[in-house]
C-alpha cells in the first residue's frame, strides 16, 4: 500500500505542514503530545478539510485542493479505532460488529463476520453488551467493528493508551496478527516506542506539526536524538531475529540474529517463528576485549561504525554486529577512557534480564508494497 500525504493545515494558532509517503504495512504517527498526530488522522479521515495539499491511498485521491477533490468522510471507505471503544452501550457484540458493515456495499464487503470474530478471538463474547467487557476486550470489538466495514485503510488513534499493562499485552499479539493477516494498510498513532517498535513496519516522526523524520521503524529507533526526552531510554536497535530454543532449566528463549546468539527471558514463540527483539541502547555496555567472569550472557563481537555525541554526559556509538547495528548509550566519560573511535573492534555486552515483556513481538513479515 502506499499512502501519500502532503499538506498544510492552521488550526488557531497551530499549523500542520506534513509531507510523508508510508509504503509499509503499519505506519506510525509517533510524537509527543500536541505535536499533531491526531489532526493528521482527522485530515485522512475526511474529518478536516485541509487548507491546501493532497492525500492519496493506493492511488485513490482523497483530497486535492488542487483539483477541487474532497472526498467525504464515508466515501472514503476508512475504518477508526479511538482511545476509547466507543461501542454502543444498548447493543450486544455481535450488533456492534454489524453495525460496520451497515455503511459498506454488499460488492465492496471482502470481509466476513466470521473470519473477524476468529482474528480478534470474540467468539465468545457475541452475545454481551459491552458494559460486560474488560477495556481490552472492548478495543477488540472496536477493531472488529471498523474491519467489518471493509475499509480500504485503518486508522488507529492511541487505541491502546487507555489500557493498564496487563491489558495492553493481551491485545498487542490481535493487533500483530491484524498486521500480519489482513491486507489492510494501517496507520497507527502513538507515543510510545515500545509499541511502534513491537508493531510498526514504518515511522512518520511529528514535531510541532512538522515530519522531522520518516522511515523504516528499525532505522528511526535507532535516532535517539528523534525520539521525546521521556522516551529516549527506550529507543536503541530493533532486530529480526528467530527463535532457536527454549532452555526451561533456567527459563530462557535463544534467539538466532545475524549478530549472534540472543540469550533472553523465556518467550511464548515456537521455535523457527520469528522474533522482533528491540535491544535499548541504554542496556547495552560496551567492552574492548571480550570479557570473562562476567554475569552477562549477551557478548556480541563487532566494530564502532559511528558515535555521535549526545546531550551533556551521554555518547551514542552504533557498533556493527556482523551487518546488525546494536546501539549503545554510554557517558562521554566511559567513551573517552575507552579511546572508543570509528572501527575499532569491541563487544557489546547485554544482560538477559534487561530484556522484558515489551522488548519481543512476532516479526514482520514481507512488506508488501
Ligand atoms: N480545533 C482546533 N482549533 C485550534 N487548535 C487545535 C484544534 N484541534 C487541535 N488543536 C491544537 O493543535 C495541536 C495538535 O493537536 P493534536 O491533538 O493533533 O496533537 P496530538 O499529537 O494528537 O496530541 P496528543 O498526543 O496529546 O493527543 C495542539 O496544540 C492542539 O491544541
Amino acid at each position: 500500500m502506499t499512502l501519500c500525504v502532503d499538506i498544510r493545515h492552521r488550526q488557531g494558532d497551530f499549523r500542520i505542514e506534513a509531507s510523508f509517503t508510508g509504503s509499509g504495512r503499519l505506519t506510525a504517527l509517533f510524537g509527543p503530545s500536541g505535536s499533531g498526530k491526531s489532526s493528521l488522522i482527522n485530515l485522512i479521515a475526511g474529518l478536516i478539510r485541509p487548507d491546501q495539499g493532497r492525500i492519496e491511498v493506493d492511488g485513490k485521491v482523497l483530497v486535492d485542493t488542487k483539483a477541487g477533490v474532497f472526498l467525504p468522510r464515508h466515501k472514503r471507505r476508512i475504518g477508526m479505532v479511538f482511545q476509547d471503544a466507543r461501542l454502543f452501550p444498548h447493543m450486544n457484540v455481535r450488533s456492534n460488529l454489524l453495525y460496520g458493515r451497515w455503511f459498506t456495499p454488499p460488492a465492496e464487503r471482502y470481509l466476513d463476520m466470521d473470519a473477524i470474530v476468529d482474528l480478534l478471538g470474540i467468539g465468545a463474547l457475541l452475545e454481551r453488551k459491552p458494559a460486560l467487557l474488560s477495556g481490552g476486550e472492548k478495543q477488540r470489538v472496536a477493531i472488529g467493528r471498523a474491519l467489518l466495514s471493509s475499509p480500504r485503510l485503518l486508522l488507529m488513534d492511541e487505541p491502546l493508551a487507555s489500557l493498564d499493562e496487563a491489558r495492553k499485552a493481551e491485545i498487542l499479539p490481535y493487533i500483530e496478527r491484524l498486521r500480519d493477516q489482513m491486507k489492510i494498510p494501517i496507520v497507527y498513532v502513538s507515543h510510545s516506542v515500545a509499541e511502534v517498535a513491537r508493531l510498526a513496519s514504518d515511522v512518520v516522526v511529528l514535531a510541532q506539526g512538522k515530519v522531522t523524520a520518516s522511515g523504516p521503524v528499525s532505522d528511526i529507533l535507532q535516532r535517539l536524538d528523534l525520539l521525546p526526552a521521556g522516551e529516549r531510554g527506550e529507543g536503541g536497535a530493533l532486530i529480526e531475529t528467530v527463535v532457536l530454543r527454549h532452555d526451561d532449566t533456567f527459563s530462557m528463549t535463544v534467539l538466532g540474529s545475524g549478530a549472534g546468539e540472543i540469550r533472553v527471558p523465556r518467550i511464548d514463540i515456537p521455535v523457527d517463528q520469528r522474533v522482533r527483539l528491540r535491544i535499548r541502547a541504554r542496556d547495552v555496555m560496551i567492552a574492548t576485549e571480550r570479557p570473562n567472569g562476567l554475569s552477562a550472557l549477551n557478548i556480541l563481537p563487532g566494530k564502532v561504525a559511528a558515535i555521535t555525541h549526545g546531550a551533556g554526559a551521554e555518547s551514542e556509538v552504533r557498533i556493527d554486529c556482523n551487518g546488525v547495528p546494536v546501539m549503545s548509550r554510554i557517558t562521554e566519560q566511559s567513551r573517552q577512557a575507552l579511546g572508543l573511535e570509528p572501527g575499532q573492534q569491541v563487544f557489546a555486552v547485554v544482560k538477559t534480564v534487561s530484556f522484558d515483556e515489551t522488548s519481543t513481538g512476532m516479526g514482520v513479515g514481507e512488506v508488501s508494497a
